[in-house]
């Protein structure tokens, strides 16, 4: 039966889309904390919940070992997302993070971390309410272990704690339709190593195109052409928070970032997170990408295909096409493959011209116990997610 699991929980139902008497906002009220489940959930009898203290090297390792292996695949299983640990590291401690959200599964019997799910706070705003939720991300069963059924009890379990923690809301992506998307985004990849991406079957030699022909296609500038485009540093953490809160007040969903989350969300941390900004009497433009390398499955040439991906960008002066084309000019600099991004934000305003393609694939973004009467244009989306 479809949906078996998500029709029993707070979300917004199928069979409510376009129901305008239904109030928008929480879908439940918060329960009394005495009355939340206080006991873990029941595993099944070979498995054992631990928290996943991402401190220690060990553990990391342990994670990364987990999720190098059995996490999200493209839908040719020709790729599967190689986050490393510093990313993770990063994306699972942002101010006020809880070490309880980090969950991991795994067998009494040999110790071996087998699933993985995570939360990490994050204030966001959908209309005009600002709301307290969790950022559900990184959920993952070894291969092996696949439909035994144990996603259900592990977003059960993710929630309880995030119940213990107050917090009554959740915003979460997939790849898969569920009940039911507040918008459904297409990604779009700009080639930076034509050559490579077409070497592992990322990309396809266009119809009427050689190999010099398509590297000449995809060229771009030895640097960035922005005159005072640099490095985001740490002086520049007031400024950007001005411009990115005020940016992102015409999006319907959009995080509520305060300084302390822009130093941590946006400050540059060496193959995990760039970012940029345009300085000239005041700072007038910022754009940011992350890395997330795919490993190639099964290629003799390549191992990894080293990825970035559009994070935050605004753009006040410097029209929003040569901001992005002095990241595209950056990221190649570095040594990325690809460049990817969303239709989210402003981003159709530049990705046909930049030379990006469409992808074969549309991430879905749910939020959790929130009603949205109408899903939204990607165009009205102002959030993006590890
Ligand atoms: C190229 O290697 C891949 C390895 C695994 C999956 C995919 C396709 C895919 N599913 N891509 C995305 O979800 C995606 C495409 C463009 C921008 N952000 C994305 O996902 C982000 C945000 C959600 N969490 C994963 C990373 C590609």
């Amino acid at each position: 039966k479809r949906h078996k699991f998500w029709e029993t929980q707070p979300v917004g139902q199928f069979k409510d889309l376009g129901n305008p008497s239904l109030p928008e906002g929480p879908i439940e009220p918060p329960t009394p904390l005495s009355e939340v489940k206080q006991e873990p959930y029941n595993l099944p009898v070979p498995y054992e919940w631990i928290t996943c203290d991402m401190d220690t090297e060990e553990m990391c390792s342990e994670v990364y070992n987990l999720l190098a292996n059995n996490y999200v695949e493209d839908d040719e299983n020709m790729f599967r997302f190689n986050y490393s640990k510093d990313f993770l590291q990063w994306a699972l401690r942002p101010p006020g993070y809880h070490t309880s959200w980090h969950i991991g599964v795994r067998v009494k019997a040999s110790k071996k971390l087998v699933a993985f799910i995570t939360g990490v706070p994050a204030r966001i705003r959908a209309k005009d309410a600002v709301v307290n939720m969790a950022e559900i991300n990184f959920l993952c069963v070894h291969k092996k272990l696949r439909s035994k059924r144990l996603a259900p009890v592990m977003i059960k379990e993710v929630t309880r704690r995030v119940h213990l923690e107050n917090i009554w809301q959740a915003a979460y992506t997939a790849g898969v339709v569920l009940p039911t998307p507040i918008s459904t985004c297409q990604y779009w990849h700009r080639s930076l190593n034509p050559k490579k991406l077409i070497d592992v079957g990322f990309s396809r030699l266009g119809a009427r195109m050689t190999m010099s022909r398509t590297i000449k296609l995809y060229k771009l500038p030895d640097s960035s052409i922005t005159p005072g485009f640099r490095k985001m540093e740490l002086r520049d953490v007031p400024a950007v928070t001005r411009l990115l809160r005020g940016y992102l007040k015409q999006f319907i969903v959009a995080p509520d970032l305060d300084e302390h989350d822009v130093q941590h969300w946006l400050l540059p941390k060496e193959d995990v997170i760039d970012s940029f900004l345009v300085e000239s009497s005041g700072v007038t433009d910022f754009c940011s990408f992350y890395t997330l390398p795919s490993t190639v499955i099964g290629n003799q040439n390549y191992s990894t295909l080293k990825a970035a991906y559009s994070y935050y960008n605004v753009s006040t002066k410097t029209p929003l096409l040569q901001l992005m084309n002095d990241a595209l000019i950056v990221a190649k600099k570095k040594g990325y493959d690809v460049f990817n991004a969303l239709d989210v934000m402003e981003n159709e305003s530049f990705l046909k011209e930049l030379k990006f393609g469409p992808g074969d694939g549309q991430l879905q973004y749910y939020l959790y116990n929130y009603r949205l009467n109408q899903a939204l244009r990607p165009s009205e989306l102002g959030l993006v997610l590890l």
